[in-house]
C-alpha cells in the first residue's frame, strides 16, 4: 500500500510538470516492448520461407522493429531526463517547505528524524526518476512475457527458462534490502563525515589551525567515513554473490535450452527458423533479464526514496494543529506554572520554573553559562513543548505557533547570518514589508546598523557574504545586522533580546537596550532580555535569576541588591572589574 501511494505521487508529478512528454515516452515505452518479439518473429520467417515474396516485409519489419529499439530508446531517455528534472526542482522545494514548515524544534533533537531527513534530502534525483524506473521495470517484463509465450510456440518445455530466471530476481531483490537497512543504519556516521570534514574546510577553519586541532579532526573523519563505507560495502559485497548465484543458475538453462532445440530440429520436429528465433530471443532474454533486474533495483531504490519522502509529509501533517489564535495585543501577560523541560535526554535543563510575565515590561533574565536562559526563551517562543507544567498567555493556552511566531521580534542567541543583500537580510523579519524601504531604514535606525551601512560599498544593495563574492562583516556588523532584522515587527507582542549586543562593547549594549527600554512597552509588549552584563540589567523592570534550571532570586533590580545574594554578589564583582 506504502509503495502504491509512493507510485502514485512520482506518477502525479511527473504528469503535472509534462503532460505532452509523458504521452510521447509511453507511446515509445508500449512500442518498444513488443519490438524484441516483432524482430524475432520476422527473422523466423526470413530464415524458414527465404524466397517467397513476404521476405521483404519481413526485413522490413525487423528492421522498424530494431529502429524502435535503438533510436526511440534515445529519444525517450531525453524525454525522461528533462521530466525528472522538473519533479526534482519540485520535490526539492515541497521538501524544504515540509522540513521549515514542521512548527517548533523538538523534531531537531530526534536523531531518528534527522537520519531520515538526511535521506529524503540526498535522494530526490531518485524520487525524481522513480516513475521511470517502474515504467521501465513494466517495458522489460512485457517484452519477456511475449518472449517466453514465443518460446512455448517452439516447444512448451522451454517454459523451464523462465524458472531458471527466478533465482536472478528474488536473490538481488533480498540483498536489496539488505542495502538499504545498511543506508540507514550508515546515516549517521555520514553525517558526522560530513560535518566535520566542512568543520575542517570551512571558512571558519582558523580557529581549528590554532589549536591545532585539524589532524584529530581528520582522524574522526576517517573514523566516522570508514564507518559508513564499511556498512554500506558489507551489503554490497553480499549483493554482488547474490547477484552472481542467481546468473550462473539462468546461463545453465540456456545452454541446456539450446541443446534441447538443436535436438528437435535434428529430429524433423522444429524448423531451422525454429532455431534462429530461439536463439534470438535466448540473447534478448539475457538482456530482458537484467533490464528487469536493473529496473526493480532502480524502482525499489526509487520508491523506497519517495515513501520517505511521503513519511516527511505524514510527519509534517500529523503535526498538532493548535487553533488558538494569537492575540493582537497582550492584555494580562505570560505566565508559567511549574514548566519543566528536557531536551530528550532526560537531563532537566528547567525545572519548577513559576514566572509572570506582565505585558509591557522588560524582563532580564541572568544566571551564569548552562543556566538554562536560552532554553526558557526558546519555550516562550515555542519552539519546544514544557515537558511539565504550562505556559499560558493571556490567562489562556499557548496559540497556535504559526500565528504566535508572526507576533514574536528580536534577536536571537545563535542569529544567522543571511547571505543576502542587506535589504534582505534586514527585510525578511517582516516579509510583508521585506520591500518597504522606509521601514527597512528605519529597522536599521533602531538596531543601531546605520554605521555599518553607510560603509558598504552599495549600502543597502549590497551583496553580504563570501559564497556569492560579497561584502564580509566583522562579528559585530553581522550582530548589528541581525538587531536590525530583529526590529523590523514594529508592534510584536514579545520582543526577545538574548545577548542582542554579546559581539558589542557594553557601552553600545547599555545604549541600546537604554533606548530600546523607553519604547518597550508600548503596545503592551513584553520584552525578555538576556545578558551577562549585569549593568544592562538595571534597566529591566523585573530581573530573574537562573541557575541549574531553577529561578533563585527575581524581584527588580534594588530589590536584589538589598537581598544580597547571588545577583547582588555578580553584580558587586563585575563593578569592581570595570572600575
Ligand atoms: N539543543 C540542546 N540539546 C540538548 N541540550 C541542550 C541543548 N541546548 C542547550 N542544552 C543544554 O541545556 C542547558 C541550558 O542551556 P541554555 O542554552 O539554556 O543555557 P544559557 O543559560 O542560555 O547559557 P549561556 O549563558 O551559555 O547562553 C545546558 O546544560 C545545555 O547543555
Amino acid at each position: 500500500m506504502r509503495r502504491l501511494r509512493a507510485l502514485w505521487l512520482v506518477v502525479e508529478l511527473s504528469w503535472r510538470a509534462a503532460p505532452a512528454s509523458v504521452m510521447v515516452v509511453i507511446l515509445f515505452l508500449l512500442a518498444e516492448s513488443g519490438a524484441v518479439a516483432a524482430f524475432a518473429l520476422a527473422v523466423r520467417h526470413v530464415a524458414d520461407r527465404p524466397s517467397t515474396p513476404g521476405v521483404l516485409f519481413a526485413a522490413a519489419a525487423a528492421g522498424l522493429a530494431k529502429a524502435v529499439s535503438w533510436a526511440g530508446f534515445r529519444l525517450r531517455k531525453n524525454l525522461q531526463f528533462d521530466i525528472s528534472e522538473r519533479v526534482g526542482v519540485e520535490l526539492e522545494d515541497r521538501t524544504l517547505a515540509l522540513i521549515a514548515g514542521v512548527p517548533g524544534l523538538h523534531h531537531l533533537e530526534d536523531q531518528s528524524y534527522l537520519d531520515k531527513v538526511e535521506l529524503v534530502r540526498t535522494q530526490s534525483k531518485e524520487v525524481a526518476s522513480a516513475v521511470w524506473a517502474v515504467a521501465d521495470t513494466a517495458r522489460f517484463v512485457v517484452s519477456l512475457v511475449l518472449s517466453l509465450v514465443l518460446l512455448t510456440t517452439v516447444d512448451p518445455s522451454l517454459l523451464v527458462l523462465a524458472v531458471t530466471v527466478v533465482p536472478s530476481i528474488l536473490l538481488p531483490r533480498w540483498s536489496r534490502r539488505r542495502i538499504r537497512r545498511a543506508e540507514l543504519t550508515s546515516a549517521r556516521s555520514a553525517r558526522r563525515h560530513r560535518h566535520l570534514f566542512e568543520a575542517c574546510t570551512g571558512a571558519e577553519a582558523g580557529e581549528i589551525r590554532v589549536f591545532r586541532a585539524g589532524a584529530w579532526l581528520r582522524g574522526e573523519a576517517a573514523t566516522a567515513w570508514r564507518e559508513e563505507t564499511e556498512i554500506r560495502a558489507r551489503a554490497l559485497v553480499v549483493d554482488a554473490i547474490a547477484t552472481a548465484a542467481g546468473w550462473a543458475v539462468l546461463v545453465g538453462g540456456f545452454l541446456l535450452a539450446l541443446l534441447a532445440v538443436a535436438a528437435l530440429v535434428r529430429a524433423g520436429q522444429a524448423s531451422v527458423g525454429d532455431l534462429v528465433l530461439v536463439i534470438t530471443l535466448i540473447t534478448q532474454l539475457r538482456s530482458q533479464v537484467g533490464g528487469t533486474l536493473t529496473g526493480l533495483t532502480n524502482a525499489a531504490r526509487g520508491l523506497a526514496a519517495t515513501d520517505r519522502f511521503l513519511w516527511l509529509r505524514d510527519y509534517a501533517a500529523a503535526q498538532p494543529l493548535d487553533t488558538t489564535a494569537a492575540p493582537t495585543v497582550l492584555t494580562s501577560g505570560i505566565e508559567l506554572r511549574g514548566v519543566g523541560f528536557s531536551y530528550g535526554d532526560r537531563r532537566s535543563v528547567l525545572k519548577g520554573i513559576d514566572l509572570v510575565l506582565p505585558a509591557g515590561k522588560v524582563i532580564a533574565l541572568v544566571g551564569a553559562n548552562g543556566a538554562g536562559k536560552t532554553t526558557l526563551v526558546k519555550l516562550l517562543c515555542g519552539f519546544y513543548r514544557p515537558t511539565e507544567g504550562e505556559i499560558l498567555v493571556d490567562g489562556g493556552p499557548m496559540p497556535d505557533l504559526r500565528s504566535w511566531h508572526t507576533g514574536i521580534a528580536g534577536v536571537f542567541q545563535d542569529h544567522h547570518r543571511f547571505e543576502l543583500l542587506v535589504r534582505e537580510a534586514v527585510g525578511i523579519g517582516d516579509l510583508p514589508r521585506i520591500d518597504d524601504p522606509a521601514a527597512i531604514g528605519a529597522a536599521v535606525d533602531r538596531g543601531a546598523a546605520t554605521e555599518v551601512i553607510a560603509t558598504l560599498p552599495n549600502g543597502l544593495h549590497t551583496q553580504l557574504g563570501r559564497t556569492f563574492g560579497g561584502m564580509d562583516l566583522s562579528g559585530g556588523q553581522w550582530q548589528r545586522i541581525s538587531l536590525a532584522r530583529g526590529r523590523m515587527r514594529t508592534k510584536p507582542l514579545l520582543h526577545v533580546l538574548d545577548e542582542p549586543a554579546a559581539a558589542l562593547d557594553a557601552v553600545t549594549e547599555h545604549e541600546l537596550i537604554r533606548r530600546h527600554a523607553e519604547i518597550a512597552g508600548h503596545g503592551n509588549a513584553i520584552t525578555v532580555l538576556v545578558t551577562h552584563r549585569l549593568s544592562t540589567v538595571r534597566l529591566a523592570d523585573h530581573v530573574v535569576v537562573l541557575d541549574g534550571g531553577h529561578i533563585v532570586e527575581q524581584g527588580t533590580h534594588d530589590d536584589l541588591l538589598a537581598l544580597d545574594g547571588q545577583y547582588a554578589r555578580r553584580y558587586g564583582e563585575q563593578e569592581n572589574t570595570y572600575r
